[in-house]
């Protein structure tokens, strides 16, 4: 059987690293097509001189002309490219069969939905693609026949517990409704009034999940889960009243799928992202991804408990955003974006970032998506409403 070849679209990140680590244990199934990166330009030229892509994507032609010097100085035939046209041509390529799309956030948008629409496996990692442009990117993916398989664990999880090949209309493979786990963050016992003072540091130090910082803020919010929310209605066609949250702060049910006649689904399994990648990058069959058996009698017991939306605003707006519908995920994702790094940056405390949503929400209003402009044109007005806000210029 021929490589399987892949785009690693943020290959420098957490998830990247991950994706990375199953493919070196399985040399023979996958042949790495094209690596990308925005700022660590040394990580990035080490994993070319280790795998050898056709293609690398940098953020400026300024980069890619230091690396390209690089890689020829080391004997590789890499052609570099940069910016958003060199990822939507890596993702798009016709010699490339599989898609990692793993870029954080808006900035991932475009190069996630090039994938879809060229037809590729894609392996949806970027959550914030489906939050800002659901219908876009869910119409792309069928009228191009391409192949949609989560990453986010939660959604694996839910995906590896419905029946396979499961209808777009879940009433009709029986499903009542799904649950996704959150962990609850670092902050899941924090007093609110402690809220306000906690630190960047505090924020990014997730208790069962090494992360990048973006999505590690977003954990300790609980906006992680309202994206997650806004996600899964978009890839398993459900309303939000069949979409719960429980806390669950060992993280060993990744999520479940309850039926009607009682039964509940789960996918467990130790905390790393290297088993939904696995999942993924073989489906439908199973390969090995270097995690750990899991070890009941050391986990001992699971706990359950209902997320508190009063200290974790970011839940309910998520909801809100979903039942508003049309732009409004788009612009409760934009105003997050900014207000997380802010908040990393020092610039605002971590009780303002529930607000300044809410607040660029108001002010923006929700309104259709009928394209692509639409949704672009909706992240631009909330980012341009909460750097005003933020006096960020
Ligand atoms: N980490 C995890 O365990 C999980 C992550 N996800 C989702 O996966 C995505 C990636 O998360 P994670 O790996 O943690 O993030 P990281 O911050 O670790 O990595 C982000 C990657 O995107 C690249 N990047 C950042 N900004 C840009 C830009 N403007 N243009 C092009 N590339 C860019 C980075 O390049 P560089 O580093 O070179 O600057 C890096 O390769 C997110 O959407 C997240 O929500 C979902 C579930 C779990
Ligand atoms: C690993 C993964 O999928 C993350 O999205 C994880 O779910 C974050 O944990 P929280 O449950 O704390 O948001
Ligand atoms: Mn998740």
């Amino acid at each position: 059987m021929p490589a399987q070849t892949l785009t690693l679209l943020g290959a420098t990140g957490s998830i990247g690293g991950s994706t990375l680590d199953v493919v070196r244990r399985h040399p023979n199934r996958y042949q790495i097509f094209a690596l990308t990166a925005f700022q660590r330009m040394a990580e990035l030229a080490e994993l070319c001189r280790e795998f050898r892509p056709a293609y690398a994507v940098v953020a400026t032609p300024e980069q890619a002309v230091a690396l390209t010097g690089q890689l020829r100085a080391a004997g590789l035939a890499t052609e570099v490219l940069s910016g958003e046209q060199g990822l939507i041509q890596v993702a798009a390529h016709p010699d490339v069969d599989t898609v990692m799309a793993a870029i954080v956030g808006a900035a991932g948008l475009e190069s996630a939905l090039a994938a879809a629409q060229a037809g590729k496996r894609v392996l949806l990692a970027n959550k914030e693609a489906l939050v800002m442009a659901g219908p876009v990117f869910m119409t792309a993916v069928r009228e191009h026949g391409a192949t949609l398989l989560p990453i986010d664990s939660e959604h694996n999880a839910i995906f590896q517990s419905l029946p396979q090949g499961f209808s777009r209309d879940l009433g009709e493979n029986g499903v009542r409704r799904i649950l996704l786990t959150a962990s609850g963050g670092p902050f899941r016992s924090t007093p609110a009034e402690v809220l306000a003072t906690v630190t960047p540091a505090q924020a990014v130090a997730h208790p069962k999940w090494s992360m990048g910082p973006k999505i590690s803020v977003d954990s300790a919010t609980l906006m992680n889960k309202g994206l997650e929310v806004i996600e899964a209605h978009f890839l398993f066609n459900l309303p939000a009243n069949r979409i719960d949250v429980v806390v669950h702060p060992q993280s060993i049910i990744h999520s479940l799928v309850e039926y009607v006649d009682g039964s509940v689904l789960a996918q467990l399994g130790n905390p790393d992202m290297r088993t939904p990648i696995a999942h993924a990058l073989a489906y439908p069959e199973r390969i090995a991804s270097g995690v750990a058996p899991l070890d009941l009698f050391q986990v001992a017991r699971l706990d359950f408990e209902a997320p508190d939306l009063v200290r974790f605003p970011c839940l309910g707006l998520a909801y809100r955003a979903l039942s508003e519908g049309g732009r409004s995920p788009a612009v409760l994702n934009a105003a997050n974006e900014v207000a997380v790094v802010a908040f990393l940056a020092g610039r605002i405390g971590f009780t303002a970032i529930p607000s300044t949503i809410a607040a660029v929400m108001d002010e923006v209003g929700t309104g259709p998506v009928r394209s692509l402009e639409d949704v672009r044109e909706a992240d631009r007005q909330a980012r341009q409403a909460a750097h005003k806000r933020l006096a960020i210029h």
